[in-house]
């Protein structure tokens, strides 16, 4: 439980959580949050994709659920900024990227350095990007895992938190793989969620990393969306 200067002070943290399918990270939050509602409240839910079955976890749950579907923007940077919108008018102290699939700009990412965090399916900095079960079941490898880390402009580049590892068996499929990362992940990315809503996890140690990291080395990103 968080200290308290005064009553006053204290202020339940509210988190956006956004989304592109299936959302059962999500739905491990949702069921986190439920038995830690003094901790936090999952303010809104959003998804790029209006099939996206998370959405129906969201309203199940009573949660504010939005679509912000990216395929209407003329431009990455035009989607981001409505996303910043709608985030920015639900003062949220944490977003939470669930399965969301779309890379983001510099100035969101900036925008949001040090309270944004992403659930990676690989053991960072192996394989960034996509695919990462095939890539690593094709590369030979003997483990795999997840990554849970802070978003930074750079893909999947940003301080990791916490990693969590697995065998990859002989008869091992991306879809049997997948399914054994899902369990891990359902376990470990509530608990990152509660140390940082409890305040016990902050970029503070790394500002001589954002300094090298994120505000001299802008990245470039395919303008096309
Ligand atoms: N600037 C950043 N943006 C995002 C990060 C990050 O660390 N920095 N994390 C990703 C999550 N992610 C992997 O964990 C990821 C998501 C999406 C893609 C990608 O190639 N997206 C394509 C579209 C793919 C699709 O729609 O199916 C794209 O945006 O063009 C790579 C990695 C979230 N964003
Ligand atoms: N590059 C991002 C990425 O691949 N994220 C992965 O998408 C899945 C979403 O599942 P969910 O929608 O059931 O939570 C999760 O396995 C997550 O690690």
């Amino acid at each position: 439980m968080p200290t308290l200067s005064s009553s006053s002070d204290y202020r339940k943290k509210r988190i956006a959580v956004l989304i592109s399918g299936n959302g059962s990270n999500l739905q491990a939050i949702i069921d986190h949050q439920q038995q830690h509602a003094e901790l936090y409240e999952i303010a809104i839910v959003i998804s790029n994709r209006p099939q996206a079955f998370g959405l129906k976890r969201a309203a199940d749950a009573h949660i504010e659920q939005k679509v912000i579907d990216h395929t209407e923007f003329d431009s990455r940077e035009a989607f981001d900024a409505e996303l910043q919108k709608l985030i920015d008018s639900h003062q949220i102290d944490l977003v939470v990227l669930a399965g969301f699939m779309r890379i983001l700009t510099q100035d969101f990412t900036r925008h949001y350095l040090g309270r944004m965090l992403n659930i990676h399916p690989s053991l960072l900095p192996k394989y960034t990007g996509l695919n990462t079960h095939t890539r690593a079941i094709e590369a030979g490898d003997k483990e795999h895992g997840l990554s849970i880390h802070f978003v930074t402009p750079e893909l999947d580049g940003g301080p990791v938190i916490l990693q969590a590892k697995l065998e990859i068996g002989a008869d091992d499929s991306a879809d049997s793989l997948a399914e054994k990362v899902h369990r891990l992940e359902h376990l470990a990315y509530p608990q990152v969620v509660q140390w940082f809503v409890e305040d016990r996890l902050s970029l503070k140690d790394n500002h001589a990393w954002l300094d090298q990291n994120c505000l001299q080395t802008p990245v470039e990103f395919n303008a096309d969306i």
